[in-house]
């Protein structure tokens, strides 16, 4: 399917999920400054081809224009005339719709998952079991453990990009950036929105629990 088949009524009423999403991310701190990246993918996927709406890069999160979005292909290249330019993490997206097929995707910056990917960033992951929130993650069984795959924080995006089809764990959705901030995605925008609440609850847990023992 080429993008003008898609109805430009799913288009807009995706931009407006994310636009609603990205305001309770801002409202919490999750996306201080232009922090963060939004997306949600559009119409039919298959893993070679693929659209979805990305936050633009450099935008100020709490403020909401109609530069806040566009659309991208499975390269990450703008499908539309524009001069926004997509997020600077859009391959990091485009890589975890391409390994998981997922429909929507968020990365935010947290206080917790920046302050405990630093503590676990040697171990490569985040250890955590028997956490009520894991139901969230799809793990229903009594103790259940994972472990969270931390990734280095290189400056070069496509070169963390480059990492992300080893790190997915198909139990796990979401990956955390070393000392940065955390990706969770779903089948669609509110499932990646209640993972990634999951996660950020599970990250202020080991906090506390961590300075507890202290
Ligand atoms: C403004 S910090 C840049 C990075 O942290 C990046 O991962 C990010 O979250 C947002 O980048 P952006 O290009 O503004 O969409
Ligand atoms: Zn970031």
């Amino acid at each position: 399917m080429a993008f003008a088949q898609i109805a430009w009524e799913e288009k807009q009423a995706t931009i407006a999920e994310l636009k609603h999403i990205q305001e309770q991310f801002a409202a919490r701190g999750w996306l201080p400054g232009a922090s963060g990246s939004l997306s949600a993918r559009v119409g039919a996927y298959t893993p070679d081809t693929y659209y979805f709406a990305m936050t633009s890069s450099c935008k100020d999160k709490s403020v909401h224009t109609s530069e806040n979005f566009l659309f991208v292909d499975a390269s990450g290249e703008p499908c539309e005339t524009t001069s926004l330019m997509p997020s600077a993490d859009t391959s990091i997206h485009a890589k975890i719709y391409r390994m998981t097929g997922c429909g929507a995707i968020f990365h935010v910056h947290t206080v917790f998952s920046s302050l405990i990917s630093e503590y676990y960033g040697d171990h490569g992951f985040i250890p955590t079991q028997s956490n009520e929130l894991l139901k969230e993650l799809g793990l229903w069984e009594k103790n259940a453990k994972i472990a969270i795959p931390i990734l280095p924080n290189y400056a070069d995006i496509p070169s963390i990009a480059k990492l992300v089809p080893e790190a997915i764990h198909p139990d796990i959705p979401g990956i955390v950036l070393r000392n940065h901030g955390v990706y969770a995605w779903g089948s669609n925008p509110p499932e990646a929105k209640r993972r990634l609440e999951a996660f950020e609850f599970i990250f202020e847990l080991e906090y506390r629990w961590l300075a507890l023992l202290r």
